[in-house]
């Protein structure tokens, strides 16, 4: 786990001799994408495409639908045709260099996947090598040093250490062992790298985890988003009105005897409709997928990426995502009598079976403090530590029960001890417990009981430390109008102190794992988009329920299927990143139609009065363009121009800023819509100079 919260670098993936490979394969495929099935799917372009024929029409014969007023129709109409097919390439080529962006990534994953052999565990327990696409779920396979494991599993016998870098980029082996949550789970593509493991395999061939990558960043099985469907509806609905007004012209040109040719009317219909953001919109998105897997996080739909964008409230829980994680034992405090020696024997014997972060470095106190077993571990029991419980400890043969847990936790269970015994002994419930508890408490630091049977012996203080840079990141989360809520199974003490340094905004103490999912659905209920990180088979509820789930790449399969999002980095507050981006890839869909829109106003100024110049309109023609051939052609060579030049924007998203939602869009109503007005006006005027001063028109 990275404990920086400093904001990750994005990964830079394209070299400059790699992005020039990248955009000669993206202008190939712009013409690919021509193909009218591809075209339908964008019914801005569409309607382009379907002008540039009519227009190639009139080129050739230029009288088909009328007469052609003009000297040289040919070459007017043949210039309009060639800037429509542009036009149509360009907005292709937007939408190709953004997918090509997420295949280098994909190839980088696929060279990961061979098809391994793979040795299958055979009832009588003989092994047979197949092939790693015979693999079905529930086979058990063995993978010993050197090989590549050829599927998804669950380590089930075994200890070894595992290369995932092939995955996660991170070259350090992690340690696989069965039966912890955590590191029993392994990814098909990495590599083991001492040892051998028993694994059953838990994907089917296809889908598993890289092949779900794979697919994932290269666009495959990429689908709209709600958000992305709505708006190519208006930007349709839009076309079609600005379709009904054009088709009106040629009649009122009649009356005022100012025909109009086919080709003027095409060229001014798709000056008017949204052709900028209509041939962005798709690279937006694939854009915003690809940021966030360049941040390391693998988004399973495009949906995930942009609910990121509308999220509310943030659930993040203590231990790990707040504080460093590795909470350690700082002290060891006796209550009621007891010396230290007895009170490190005890904590030894808790907690020499608690594989836990805080229990080995209890263990590691302890022998440091010179405690030892009087007891054969083999003879003892021991008893996991469970969240709902709040208690970890050891079982002895002779019915002596040692636990360290909550202190709440403990004084319960020294309770029922006493009760069970059926002893008439008084438990010691002393105030040096309570002030020890609450001295550790506000220190934000765990305080852990220790017993033995009904007997308290004292306390141990787990340091908890705050990551750096944590309480900025959170006052970011307010500006943007976030709500954090800290979750944890700590006592409130603790919890508040911790929330406090932290800076949340709300937390929840002595939290249950089934807490955590009604947190998300009393947010969910007030009408709040929830997002929430975990890591633990007890979370993939939670992270399911959650409308962003960020699910760790350390954590179960369980919680990696439920989530919608796997950060192969395991660092929970990237979760903040991936909201940025999520409201950078709204904010850029909505400044680009802004501007998109915006841009009429200059086009109309341009193209209106040249169409009807011999009826008096001279006062609407501000710009004074040459003629009318000149001012059609600069409002549509700017208009093609505008959809290349926009995307390196539409690809790294427009800049973000920590603000509110609303404050955002003002903002950027504001920017966008003004250099939406005044660039085509600037634009058009200099390009139609421009043309005028080389004879084209
Ligand atoms: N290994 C352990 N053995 C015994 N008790 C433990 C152990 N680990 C934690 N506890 C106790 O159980 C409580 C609940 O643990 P849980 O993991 O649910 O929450 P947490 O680790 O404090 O916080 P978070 O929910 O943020 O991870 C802890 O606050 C602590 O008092
Ligand atoms: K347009
Ligand atoms: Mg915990």
């Amino acid at each position: 786990m990275t404990p920086s919260t400093k904001p990750r670098q994005e990964r830079k993936h394209t070299t400059k001799a790699k992005s020039a490979g990248l955009y000669r394969r993206s202008f190939q495929q712009a013409f690919v994408k021509l193909h009218p099935r591809n075209m339908l799917k964008n019914p801005v372009m569409f309607v382009v495409w379907l002008g540039t024929i009519i227009t190639a029409l009139v080129t050739i014969a230029p009288n088909l639908f009328g007469p052609t007023p003009g000297d040289n129709p040919r070459l007017f109409n043949g210039l309009i045709t060639l800037i429509l097919f542009l036009t149509v390439v360009f907005a292709n080529f937007a939408e190709a260099v953004a997918e090509g962006r997420g295949k280098a990534q994909a190839d980088a994953l696929r060279s990961a996947k061979s098809d391994a052999k793979a040795k299958k565990l055979l009832a009588d327990g003989s092994t047979q090598e197949v092939s790693s696409t015979a693999l079905r779920r529930g086979d058990q396979i063995k993978v010993i040093a050197g090989d590549i494991i050829p599927a998804d599993g669950e380590v089930i016998k075994g200890i070894a250490s595992v290369d995932e870098s092939a995955i996660t980029g991170e070259s350090a082996p992690v340690l696989k062992e069965p039966g912890s949550d955590i590191a029993s789970s392994v990814t098909g593509g990495t590599r083991i790298n001492s040892d051998e493991l028993i694994i059953r395999v838990t994907a089917d061939p296809g889908q598993g985890f890289l092949d779900r990558m794979i697919s994932l960043v290269e666009g495959a099985s990429r689908s709209k988003t709600p958000n992305e469907i709505a708006l190519t509806v208006l930007l349709a609905v839009l076309t079609q009105v600005f379709l009904v007004v054009i088709a009106t012209l040629p009649t009122v040109s009649v009356y005022v005897n100012s025909p109009i040719s086919i080709a003027v009317l095409i060229a001014l219909l798709v000056a008017l409709i949204p052709t900028t953001i209509g041939g962005l919109l798709s690279a937006i998105g694939i854009a915003g997928m690809d940021r966030v897997a360049q941040f390391n996080v693998i988004a399973t739909s495009g949906r995930a990426v942009e609910a990121c964008g509308d999220i509310n409230t943030l659930i993040l829980d203590k231990t790990g995502t707040i504080t460093l994680g590795n909470r350690l034992a700082e002290e060891f405090i006796p209550v009621n009598g007891h010396s230290m020696e007895k009170v490190a024997k005890v904590a030894l014997e808790s907690s020499i079976f608690d594989e836990t972060p805080e229990g080995k470095s209890i263990v590691k106190l302890a022998e440091k403090l010179g405690a030892t077993l009087d007891f054969d571990p083999k003879q003892a029991e021991g008893i996991e530590f469970s969240a709902k419980t709040r208690m970890s400890g050891t079982d002895l043969p002779n019915e002596v029960q040692i636990r360290k847990g909550a202190v709440d936790a403990i004084k319960g269970f020294v309770r029922s001890r006493s009760g069970s015994a059926g002893t008439s002994r008084n438990v010691k419930l002393t105030p040096e417990l309570d002030t020890t508890f609450e001295r550790i408490s506000r220190l934000g630091g765990t305080p852990l009981a220790l017993c033995k049977n009904d007997e308290i012996f004292g306390v141990v203080y787990l340091k908890d430390i705050i990551k750096p840079g944590i309480r900025e990141r959170f006052d970011q989360m307010r500006r943007m109008g976030i709500k954090t809520i800290m979750l944890t199974g700590d006592n409130r003490i603790t919890a508040s102190v911790i929330a406090e340094e932290a800076g949340v905004d709300d937390f929840i103490a002595e939290a249950t794992p089934e807490d955590k999912i009604e947190v998300i659905r009393t947010e969910q209920a007030q009408g709040k988009l929830v997002a929430m990180t975990g890591d633990g088979t007890n979370d993939a509820p939670a992270l399911a329920q959650a409308n962003v789930g960020v699910a760790m790449n350390t954590g179960t399969q369980a919680a990696k299927e439920a989530a919608n999002m796997v950060d192969l980095d395991s660092d929970p507050t990237k979760l903040i990143d991936i909201v940025t981006i999520g409201k950078q890839l709204l904010i850029t869909r909505g400044a680009l139609t802004t501007f998109s829109l915006a841009n009429d106003i200059a086009k109309y100024f341009a193209i209106l009065p040249a169409i009807f110049a011999g009826i008096g309109v001279g006062t609407l023609n501000i710009m004074d363009l040459a003629s009318t051939q000149s001012a059609v052609l600069s409002a549509l060579i700017y208009n093609a121009l505008v959809i290349p030049a926009l995307i390196p924007l539409a690809l790294t998203g427009v800049k973000f800023r920590p603000l509110t939602a609303d404050q955002l869009l003002q903002r950027n109503i504001f920017i966008y819509g003004l250099g939406g007005v005044v660039i085509p006006f600037i634009a058009i005027k200099i390009i139609d100079v421009l043309i005028v001063s080389i004879g084209l028109a």
